[in-house]
């Protein structure tokens, strides 16, 4: 493990101008984002939003059309995938059906020509560190889907990369299996120090995975941040909606009062956020919070919205409420459970008292944002 620590050498992966098309369609536009050496990045976002295009475009499989990526002080323009030193490992584990697990973990290195004697140590070496020693004769089809996938971290990293790109590696395994794969891998990805871009959809596996997200949409970069800056202080809707739940308002600037904003919300209601938004009188806007920022009462005060409850469900220690206003907008209240805690009726009439510090504001329509 120590001779591993000090042979794979630490890399900065920066992606500048990454711009790429399929057929004339845009697929990726002016992608750029950085990975310190030994960090791990998630790129994330939803379907066909570019994630594999930049992974393929990192890893060698296609010449984007514009765009820079450099591997520590190398450009890697020029280099081809073979020779990049980047380990990949995919959804389907990808490994050859007919070669036993060690033959596997093995095929690169026999590429790189590392002599047999220390193909063999460097196999036994990550057998154990993906805890399978027992199972190097055996044939992918004889391991189950979360082992195979083991093999295939362990393939990759046998070649002492100094990137690992994960695509979905995880997309296929069932939740549980997951969440034990996604603690091995940071385990063994901090161990190793190699730095790793992981591609997913999936908002809690990046979150739980990653230092900091790459948050994709339409081909463009939205934000960059840690998970909790992503969670806090959304810089879109697109990015306030795709992570985590959200609830949304329609409303329109009314006035300013000191350090106040009042919106004003259909059926003549309205809210008063704590600080002076960077909108102009009569915008429209979206506002928004999250469900753990909803108290809910029974009976009415001052910046509670009346609402009647639509369902209950306990989830674990948290319990779900979903409302819905006079407005007809539905709205989603959640609050941990304590020993004591009342799961109201269906139809009870509420009152949501917003905790207005923490919501948020965006632009209904582009062109309402004042400068
Ligand atoms: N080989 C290809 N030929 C033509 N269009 C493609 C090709 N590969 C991807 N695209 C298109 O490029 C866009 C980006 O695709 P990409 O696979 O990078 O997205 P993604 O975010 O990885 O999606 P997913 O999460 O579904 O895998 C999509 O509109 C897709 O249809």
């Amino acid at each position: 493990m120590a001779d591993m620590q000090n042979s794979s050498e630490r890399k900065r992966l920066n992606v500048q101008g990454l711009t790429h098309s399929y057929g004339g369609n845009n697929a990726i536009s002016d992608v750029s984002f950085t990975i310190e050496p030994g960090e791990i990045v998630a790129l994330l976002g939803p379907s066909g939003c570019g994630k594999s295009t930049v992974l393929r475009a990192i890893a060698g499989l296609i010449q984007p059309k514009a765009g820079k990526i450099e591997l520590g002080n190398q450009d890697l323009a020029l280099v081809s995938a073979r020779a990049r030193g980047i380990g990949m490992v995919f959804q389907n584990y990808a490994l050859f059906p007919h070669l036993t697990v060690a033959e596997n973990i093995a095929y690169p290195l026999a590429c790189q020509q590392v002599s047999r004697a220390e193909r063999k140590q460097r196999v036994e070496e990550m057998l154990a560190m993906v805890r399978l020693s027992e199972y190097g004769n055996r044939l992918p089809r004889e391991l189950s889907g979360g082992q195979q996938q083991r093999v295939a971290v362990a393939r990759a990293i046998a070649g002492r990369p100094s990137l690992l790109l994960l695509d979905e590696p995880f997309g296929a395994l069932d939740r549980a299996l997951r969440f034990d794969l996604q603690v091995e891998l940071l385990h063994l990805q901090k161990t190793l120090g190699i730095t790793t871009l992981i591609v997913t959809h999936d908002q809690e596996e990046a979150q739980s995975l990653a230092n900091r997200l790459v948050l994709m949409n339409k081909g463009h970069v939205e934000q960059i941040d840690t998970p909790m800056a992503v969670y806090d202080q959304p810089k879109s809707l697109f990015v306030n909606t795709f992570i985590g739940q959200t609830n949304q308002l329609a409303g329109t600037v009314l006035r300013f009062d000191n350090d106040t904003t009042l919106i004003g919300l259909s059926g003549d209601k309205t809210l008063r956020l704590p600080r002076r938004l960077n909108f102009t009188t009569g915008s429209k806007v979206t506002i928004t919070f999250r469900p753990e920022e909803v108290r809910l009462s029974a009976q009415p005060g001052e910046q509670c919205q009346p609402a009647r409850l639509t369902v209950s469900v306990p989830l674990g220690p948290v319990l779900v409420h979903d409302l819905m206003l006079d407005c007809g907008t539905t709205l989603r209240a959640s609050e941990v459970r304590v020993p004591g805690t009342r799961i109201p009726l269906p139809g009870s009439q509420l009152f949501a008292e917003i905790d207005t510090t923490r919501c948020h504001a965006f632009p209904a329509e582009p062109q309402t944002l004042s400068d």
